[in-house]
């Protein structure tokens, strides 16, 4: 099945909670901050547990328990070498201590690819000031050479380049090659997640890349939270991601939480050495009709001494698919994987069935499903889509107003 459309500008109305960026507000503190023990424990899993065919359904399991429940949970054994994720935190840490005219020869606002650094307060996420300093990459591609700026489909100029300085390169010699690696390797790593979304919903392994395409569009964001006197403040407000899925990786500083959305209770997300947060989007969300939870999630300053570094990765589908509003999806966690649906089941010579039937605990996690109120979907594809390129266009324009004001509005 496929929805690749030829590029079009039909878009859906679109009503996510958004963020927003202004200028320099002041950083307003939060006075019922409140860190409570988690009543859900995120699980961790292994992605060598989903590639070996007699644990995938285990993994499966685990996985859609954990997006039913909250959507989050860690990966380890996740293939991405430990050089490369410390390698990748050092060239951060060490772009943001260059000074601020070197890191201002990126400035976002220089690229109409929305790529480059971002100074300290500039963010709003919910009315609260985001105190961070971040840099943004995406795929490195050539620009589109027939965009036009004032005509429909904005959306390729989302396309492009990233900004690599002479000067910063000769300060910090691995920037371009450690973030460009680091993408390749969370682009493979989020397609093996795809795809056991997929899977964990009943849907072939190639689902969610027949809907999407083989050129997934993706973001990189490098944050730096500097730890700050009065710890009552926000370092990223409250939301939810509007993509498909976040793959995290932080350092062990922590302040990252996620609410507990029966309870709306806030856990800490720990950091947890050599693993990934993967939190789904709000893409998933309404894909499968709220049977997978896009997690709210926000960052807490610290007053540590110690400044926070993040690097979430967010993956979404191509920018010229439409997306339908919802998918087919099976409304009981309570319901076996289906052995014709998975290549796990390709596999039923080595692994039994029993892998794949419930656990006691998953009448907790019926009684969560039956709470949605989701019904068996049809497939709704071919009506009320979205087209993927303005949805994240969108997003990126609310972010980065300096950005679409510079290179995109009529008024230039
Ligand atoms: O920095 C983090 O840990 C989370 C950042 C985040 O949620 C975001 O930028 O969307
Ligand atoms: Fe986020």
């Amino acid at each position: 099945m496929s929805v690749r459309t030829p590029k079009t500008t039909t878009t859906a109305v679109l009503q996510y909670p958004r963020k927003t960026t202004i200028s320099k507000p002041a950083i307003k503190s939060i006075p019922t901050l409140k860190s409570t023990s988690a009543p859900i424990q995120i699980k961790t899993l292994s992605l060598q547990d989903y590639l070996c065919l007699q644990t995938r359904p285990r993994f499966l399991r685990e996985m859609r328990e954990s997006l039913i429940e909250i959507g989050t949970f860690y990966i380890k054994d996740h293939g991405v070498p430990t050089e490369l994720t410390s390698g990748v935190m050092k060239v951060i840490q060490d772009f943001f201590s260059l000074p601020l005219e070197e890191k201002k020869k990126i400035l976002i606002g220089n690229s109409r690819h929305f790529r480059g650094y971002k100074v300290m307060g500039e963010e709003l996420t919910n009315n609260e000031v985001d105190h961070r300093e971040q840099l943004q990459f995406g795929p490195e591609q050539d620009a589109i050479n027939t965009f036009v700026s004032t005509v429909p489909l904005e959306y390729e100029g989302l396309q492009g380049p990233n900004q690599w300085c002479t000067s910063i390169l000769a300060q910090v010699p691995q920037f371009k090659s450690h973030i460009l690696e680091y993408m390749t390797q969370l682009e493979i790593l989020s397609q093996h997640l795809m795809e056991a979304i997929a899977l964990s919903l009943n849907l072939d392994a190639s689902y969610f890349r027949d809907l999407f395409g083989l050129d997934p569009y993706y973001r990189l964001k490098c944050a730096k939270y500097p730890s700050v006197d009065n710890a009552a403040t926000i370092g990223c407000g409250a939301h939810k991601d509007t993509g498909f899925l976040t793959v995290l990786l932080q350092d062990m500083v922590g302040g990252l939480q996620g609410q507990d959305p029966t309870t709306s209770e806030w856990m800490d997300t720990r950091p947890v050495p050599e693993t990934f947060i993967v939190t789904m989007g709000e893409a998933v969300e309404r894909l499968t009709g709220g049977l997978y939870r896009a997690t709210v999630h926000r960052v807490l300053n610290n007053t540590s001494g110690m400044d926070r570094y993040s690097i979430p990765f967010f993956f979404d589908p191509a920018l010229d698919v439409k997306v339908p509003h919802q998918i087919p999806v099976s409304v009981s966690a309570n319901e076996p994987l289906s052995p014709t649906r998975s290549e796990a089941m390709s596999m039923s010579s080595h692994c039994s069935l029993s892998d794949v039937e419930a656990d006691s605990d998953d009448d907790d996690l019926d009684n969560l499903v039956a709470a949605l109120d989701i019904r068996e979907q049809e497939d709704t594809s071919t009506e009320r889509s979205w087209s993927n390129g303005d949805h994240i266009f969108e997003t990126v324009k609310r972010c980065h107003p300096e950005v679409y004001s510079r290179w995109y509005s009529n008024e230039n």
